[in-house]
């Protein structure tokens, strides 16, 4: 009974964030929803820029509050080992649904792209940030990010194993390829107005201040294999290939070993 439960909760929390993610496309994208990001202002400026950064605050409180490793062994204890990360992934929906219902538009336009191909090639760029942070989850492991693979090897009887360390496609070429896809995503739009503005770049900012948090836990756990990687890759942006050429020589000097992929263990869902 209690494996059904659970194998029902974590395709419900799944089902939910699938529901936000879509949402916030659609928010974001102005196509379809009631109120989009871009939606005439109705309370005035300050008040408005208040809410819409303790908006901003929450997610980035939520999303990394409970993805550090101390937490997450607490709230183990209470929802259980296999739960543990749907319920990540049931909060960060919650909290983005209480983002689109309490977000405040600014009004004002930063930049209005008026010519057709610029307008084409914000919205490729738009779906290509998109496309982006799905492939990079299914890169990673799509359904252990969102909890469905922890729930069903509960319900198999199996023990749980965590992620090994791999650098699949993009993870080749850049660290973060699943928050580049977010960037592109929050920044690509025809038209920016002063709300879209203080998404992306409070967004932004978010990610850039969650990254280190993230590779701190994963140097943690990993130790000099993730060292080694974050020395040879690019964060954000590729590197040089004469960058590589000289870490490698470095890491020659050094005596540095890369450790095969799949042999350690990255660190359970962090971000
Ligand atoms: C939402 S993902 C974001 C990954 C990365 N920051 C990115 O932007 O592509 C966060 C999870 O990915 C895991 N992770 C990050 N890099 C990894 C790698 N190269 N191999 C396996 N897991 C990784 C972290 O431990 C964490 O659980």
């Amino acid at each position: 009974m209690k494996r059904w439960f659970l194998l029902l909760y974590g395709v419900f929390c799944y089902a939910t964030f699938l529901a936000s993610f879509l949402y916030l496309a659609a928010w974001l994208g102005n196509f379809v929803v009631p109120r989009s990001i871009d939606a005439a202002p109705t309370v005035p400026l300050g008040i408005a820029l208040v809410i819409d950064t303790l908006l901003i605050g929450l997610f980035a409180v939520q999303h990394s509050v409970m993805a550090r490793p101390t937490f997450k062994r607490t709230w183990k204890r209470i929802v259980g080992e296999p739960g543990e990360r749907s319920t990540y992934v049931l909060c960060t929906s919650v909290t983005l649904l209480i983002l689109f219902l309490l977000w405040q538009p600014l009004g004002g336009v930063i930049w209005n792209i008026q010519n057709p191909a610029g307008v084409v090639a914000m919205r490729v760029l738009f779906a290509i940030g998109w496309l982006m942070v799905v492939a990079s989850t299914f890169f990673l492991n799509h359904f252990d990010l969102f909890g469905l693979r922890q729930v069903w090897l509960r319900f198999r009887g199996r023990p749980y194993t965590h992620l090994p360390f791999r650098t699949p496609g993009p993870y080749r070429f850049v660290r973060h390829p699943l928050y580049v896809g977010w960037m592109i995503a929050f920044w690509a739009t025809p038209v920016m107005t002063a709300s879209h503005l203080l998404f992306a770049a409070g967004m932004t900012a978010y990610m850039l201040a969650a990254i280190p948090l993230e590779e701190r836990n994963l140097m943690e756990h990993l130790g000099h294999p993730y060292r080694e990687y974050r020395d040879r890759v690019g964060k954000l942006l590729p590197r040089w290939p004469r960058a590589t050429g000289a870490h490698r020589q470095l890491a020659q000097s050094r005596g540095w070993r890369s450790q095969p992929a799949g042999r350690s263990r990255a660190e359970p869902g962090n971000e």
